[in-house]
């Protein structure tokens, strides 16, 4: 295990490993119920989605863990599964076969610009303050899905600000989407998850300013025995039947291999008039997935010392897959059509990884422990949803505050570097997009190096990812 993994060599242990792997999981374990509540608005079966989801994670990880040794784990994506639902499906009006068609096409597109190494070239093209800033603005992006998590905030939207998305308006189930003059606040302090949620921010800072080892997961399990006590998880409700593998494997019939079915693939080219949307379709899920992944890596792989300098020149200088950072992408750029394959929109390379790095995890072990976790969870999803969000949550805050450190590398007193950081950290978090807060760096980039008569420090790759998003950003406003 020491020789496979590179257990010495990378300064960590079995057990720190392990428990690293448990509290990513732990971190992640929402997306289990999230997906399928999302892509299931579409007509997927629930339970078919749920396992695509657990599926599509225990691959993904299981290659990142086996083939690249990093401790990175991957799930469908947050941001894309919503572009999936709302955006796709519910807006362009695309069945949900012909959506998965489009992701698997996304994977190979993934696979291809990670092979043909068009992805290593963009992340070398990324200036170093930019990098920077997007390390830390991952920080601000996960503190802010832990604060949101946590139900800190309440969104208040003036009437007719809001357009009702998806089916159940009748049932007040509906995906509300408020326009611009939603505005958050902080809400009162009377529910008893929002109190558990702060006590286990309380807790985690506490142990991690002690440097107490383990302190992410103690928190994580410390804080579920609090929700126990506060009565925030009512063990009662426990449901084993409801969740059963069997019915669930019978769902997946209706998934699987849809993609390529005539509703699929099938439907999608039948009709030459609506192919040019089609392919800016493929291209804002491939543009979104690519700079997620890019973000995540720099923004968590640099600052642990898991893709270490050397590792940086052998990405750039080596071929094949020379480097872990090579092999990385190349196990994120596998997972996202296997995922569709089973029944589930983009899978990528989890932010939330960073909790367990942040708990120690050094080595693909870190992912294997997770990728098993998750395997069991289709057997004991009960046992899983007794960790709430309240517990989780705090986590998510404490790790993105660690992120913040990358911020130090900025000079912020010089705004020629400060206004293209600022959107590639700050409006990252704001915007909940790694991939739009990547996008709104580069512009302000280009922006502020014209202005200053500095053209020739703009890189072609800049140049021609700035179109590419300039016209996703146009289409999708005329979709
Ligand atoms: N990097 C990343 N991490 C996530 N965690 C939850 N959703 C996402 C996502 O879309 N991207």
């Amino acid at each position: 295990m020491d020789k496979f993994f590179k257990l010495k060599e990378s300064g960590t242990t079995v057990s720190r490993e392990i428990m690293a792997g448990l509290t990513t999981f732990f971190a992640m374990s929402y997306i289990l119920f999230v997906n399928p509540s999302i892509l299931s608005q579409t007509g997927m079966k629930y339970q078919a989605v749920f396992l695509a989801t657990i599926i599509s994670a225990v691959i993904g990880t299981l290659i990142m863990g086996l083939f690249a040794n990093v401790p990175y784990a991957q799930a469908p994506g947050m941001g894309l599964n919503a572009f999936f639902t709302f955006t796709v499906v519910f807006g362009l009006g695309y069945s949900w076969q012909e959506a998965l068609a489009m992701v698997f096409i996304c994977g190979m597109i993934n696979i291809l610009i990670t092979v043909t190494k068009i992805r290593k070239l963009i992340i070398k093209a990324i200036p170093e303050s930019l990098q920077h800033a997007i390390g830390g603005g991952i920080g601000v992006f996960i503190a802010y899905v832990g604060i949101k998590n946590a139900g800190l905030l309440k969104f208040t939207s003036d009437p007719g600000t809001y357009t009702v998305l998806g089916k159940g308006a009748d049932k007040g189930k509906a995906t509300i989407e408020a326009t611009s003059s939603a505005v958050p606040g902080l809400v009162n302090f009377t529910s008893p998850a929002v109190l558990v949620a702060i006590l286990g921010i309380v807790i985690t800072a506490v142990l991690v300013v002690r440097n107490v080892k383990g302190a992410i997961l103690i928190s994580i399990v410390s804080t579920t025995v609090l929700a126990i006590i506060f009565g925030v998880v009512d063990l009662g409700t426990i449901d084993f039947k409801a969740n059963s593998l069997g019915s669930a494997m019978n769902d997946l019939g209706q998934t699987f291999g849809a993609a390529f079915s005539h509703k699929g693939m099938g439907a999608l080219f039948s009709d030459s008039e609506k192919i040019p949307q089609v392919l800016m379709t493929i291209l804002a899920f491939s543009l979104s997935d690519t700079f997620d992944t890019i973000g995540t890596f720099i923004g968590t792989g640099r600052r642990s010392g898991i893709f270490s300098e050397e590792d940086e020149k052998s990405l750039e200088n080596g071929s094949g897959f020379s480097s872990k950072m090579d092999k990385a992408l190349f196990a994120d750029a596998t997972a996202t059509s296997i995922g569709a394959i089973f029944g589930t929109s983009n899978t990528t390379t989890y932010v939330e990884s960073a909790a367990g790095i942040g708990a120690g995890g050094r080595t693909g072990l870190t992912s294997v422990v997770t990728a098993i976790c998750f395997l069991l969870s289709s057997v004991f999803l009960p046992f899983i949803s007794i960790v709430p969000s309240a517990a989780t949550a705090p986590v998510l805050i404490i790790v993105g505050v660690m992120m913040l450190a990358s911020f130090k590398e900025i000079d912020w007193t010089d705004l020629e570097v400060a206004i293209p950081a600022f959107f590639a950290s700050i409006f990252m978090g704001i915007a909940y997009s790694i991939s739009y807060g990547i996008a709104a760096g580069f512009i302000f980039f280009t922006v502020v190096k014209l202005a200053k008569g500095k053209a020739n420090e703009i890189s072609p790759v800049i140049w021609v990812v700035n179109v590419l998003f300039i016209i996703n950003f146009v289409i999708l406003a005329m979709m």
